[in-house]
Parts: C-alpha cells; structure tokens; sequence
C-alpha cells in the first residue's frame, strides 16, 4: 500500500480562510477585531521563526497581533507583571507564552498566571481540567489540528485503536484526551513502555511526539494505519540541514493508509489552530456565537 499524503499545508490555508471570514463578519457586524498577544523570553532561534511566522499568520487573517520580546535574563516578576497587563487588556483576546522558558522561570507558574479565557494554548490548569472532563475549553493547538485532519480523513474515530507515542504536557497528553473524547481505545507510549514496536503494531492511528528522529520506523506500522507525525527535528544531511519527524517516513509510507509529511503537515495545522483558538475567545469573551468546526 503507498499512503495518502495528509497535506497539512493545505488544510491549514483552508482552516486560515475560514478564520479570515469570520474576523471579516466580526468586525462589520460588531465593530471587533480579535487580538493576539505572543510572548517570547529570549533568543532561541527556532522559536523566534515560530513567532514570526505566526505574527505574520494572525494578521493575514485580518487579527491584531502584539509581540512582547523580553531578554533571557528577564525575571519571573517581570514576566508576570506582563501577563498581568495582557490578562486586563481588553484589546487582548488569546495570549501565547512561547515555551521552553529560560531556566529560571518556573513554567507552570508563568502558564498558570494567564487568564484561562485568554490561554490559546490550552496548557493552564483549568482549561487541562476542562477538557479531561470533557467540558468546553481552550484546547492544545498541536493536538486540535492533529483531530481535525483525523476526523476529515476517517469521519468517525469510533472504536479504532489509537496509540500516542509521548506523554508531554503540550501534545502526548492532550492529543490522548481528544482522541478519547472521539471514542478512540487509547495507549500513551512513552520512554519506559516495553516493546514499543509491538505495540504501534496495533495502532489504526499513530500519533508521534517523540521528539527523536525518525525513530518510528514502518516494520512497525501495521497495514494501512493512519500516521500523524508531530516531530518537528532539525538535522544535517549530506553536510545539509534538514527538517525531519519523529517517523521514518519512507518506510512508514510504504505500509500506512495515510501520512502526514514534516515540513509541511501538523506544523502548519498548529498556527492555524492558534488563530481559531483565538477568534474562539474573542467571540467567548463578546458572547457571541463561536466559529463552526474550528473547534474539539
Ligand atoms: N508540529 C508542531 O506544531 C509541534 C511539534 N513539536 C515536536 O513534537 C515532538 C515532541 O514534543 P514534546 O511533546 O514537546 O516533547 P517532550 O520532550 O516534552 O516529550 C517527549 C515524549 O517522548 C517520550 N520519549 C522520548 N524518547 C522515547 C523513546 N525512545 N521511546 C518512546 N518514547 C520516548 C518521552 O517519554 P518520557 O515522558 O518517559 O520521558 C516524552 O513523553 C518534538 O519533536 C517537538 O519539536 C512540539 C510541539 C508542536
Ligand atoms: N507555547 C507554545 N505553544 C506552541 O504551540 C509551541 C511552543 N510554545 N513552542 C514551540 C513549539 C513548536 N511549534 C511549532 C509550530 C509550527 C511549526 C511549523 O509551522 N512548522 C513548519 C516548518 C517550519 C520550518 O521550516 O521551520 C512545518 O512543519 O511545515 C513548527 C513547530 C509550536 N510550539
């Protein structure tokens, strides 16, 4: 079987136009403009092409966006008073704080101080809750766009056999939730779970979060499943650098049903998920009727 390539690229300019329709509608209809905040602390390179791309992203689709640049060495209450300022900005509607943070900035204190209404990232505690309860929340936008490119290929998940390679916070965790929440019989594999080939064996979806490249390989793939490639690894190749998932995707194309390609799949589907998430909490936030499909 050769897999069908989920083009991710594609779908992610679809879900972009539908979100440009809808601040449209907003804006003569109400007079709103939805805005988003990013907050980047520090110089990691990959992560300030991250930020450009989606401050370039958020106002194609006709949003505000508001970049905060802070030093490396910028402290915990500085950071905090920001948030706090983001938090009472009526102008504001979703805030992102890029992640990992320097060192000596306690992350789950930082994400914890971000008014949950305004967390377009899903990772404050209350909207964790909220969606492990399966009550409406602000969901994870690698773990939402990963779904919807899920529940447009297949239609129903009901009763496949999901396995989640990684248990992180930001997508293993989540992504296993949502597939729940779809009726999925799901298994989080991490690094201490035996026999990881034999259990992806079973998998009518693989989703990898590793963080390692290439490490799934397609002898580990059963017969048309479903590969969703989260990995995002920068490594040099023939004296190149090169953009790789945590999946072996020649192999694993040779045997999946479908895949989704690094560049080019879950990336982009994770920036166009941040601007629904955010015209989602501008229209919360205004009582207003949320935008269709573009949320769990
Ligand atoms: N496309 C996108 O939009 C995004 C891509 N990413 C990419 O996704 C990948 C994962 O990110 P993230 O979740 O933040 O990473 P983390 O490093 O936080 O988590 C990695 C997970 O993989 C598990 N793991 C590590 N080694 C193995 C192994 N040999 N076998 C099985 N499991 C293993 C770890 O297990 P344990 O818990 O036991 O240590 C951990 O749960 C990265 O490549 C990242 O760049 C991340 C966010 C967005
Ligand atoms: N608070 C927070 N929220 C995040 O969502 C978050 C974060 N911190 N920290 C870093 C990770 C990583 N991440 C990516 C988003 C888009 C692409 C993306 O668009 N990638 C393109 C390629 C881009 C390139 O060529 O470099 C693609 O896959 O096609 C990749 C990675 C979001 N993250």
């Amino acid at each position: 079987m050769v897999a069908q390539v989920i083009d991710g690229k594609a779908f992610a300019a679809t879900v972009r136009g539908q979100v440009a329709d809808h601040v449209a509608r907003l804006k003569e209809e109400h007079g709103i403009t939805p805005g988003l905040a990013v907050v980047l602390v520090g110089e990691d390179p990959a992560s300030q092409v991250y930020v450009r791309s989606k401050g370039k992203q958020t106002v194609e689709v006709g949003m505000n966006s508001y970049e905060h640049k802070l030093d490396a060495d910028t402290s915990e209450a500085e950071l905090l008073a920001l948030i706090d300022k983001l938090n009472n900005d009526p102008a504001v509607h979703g805030i992102l704080v890029q992640l990992p943070l320097p060192k000596h900035l306690n992350e789950d204190l930082v994400i914890n101080a971000i008014d949950p209404a305004k967390d377009v990232d899903g990772f404050h505690i209350s909207n964790v809750g909220l969606l492990g309860t399966g009550q409406k929340s602000m969901v994870p936008c690698t773990p939402l766009g990963c779904l919807m490119m899920l529940r447009d290929h297949h239609g129903s998940l009901s009763g496949m056999d999901a396995v989640v390679i990684g248990r992180s916070n930001i997508v293993g965790k989540p992504m296993a939730q949502l597939l729940l929440g779809d009726s999925c019989t799901v298994t989080i594999a991490h690094s201490r779970t035996r026999n990881l080939p034999e259990v992806v064996r079973r998998a009518d979806i693989v989703v990898a979060a590793v963080g390692r490249p290439e490490m799934v390989q397609g002898d580990w793939i059963k017969e048309g499943a479903t590969v969703i490639d989260v990995g995002i690894n920068r490594i040099e190749r023939d004296g190149k650098k090169v953009l790789v998932g945590d999946v072996h995707y020649e192999s694993a194309a040779a045997v999946a049903g479908a895949i989704t390609p690094v560049p080019g799949g879950v990336g982009p589907m994770t920036i166009a998920c941040l601007l629904a998430n955010t015209l989602t909490a501008c229209c919360r936030s205004h009582g207003l009727p949320e935008p269709e499909g573009l949320t769990a």
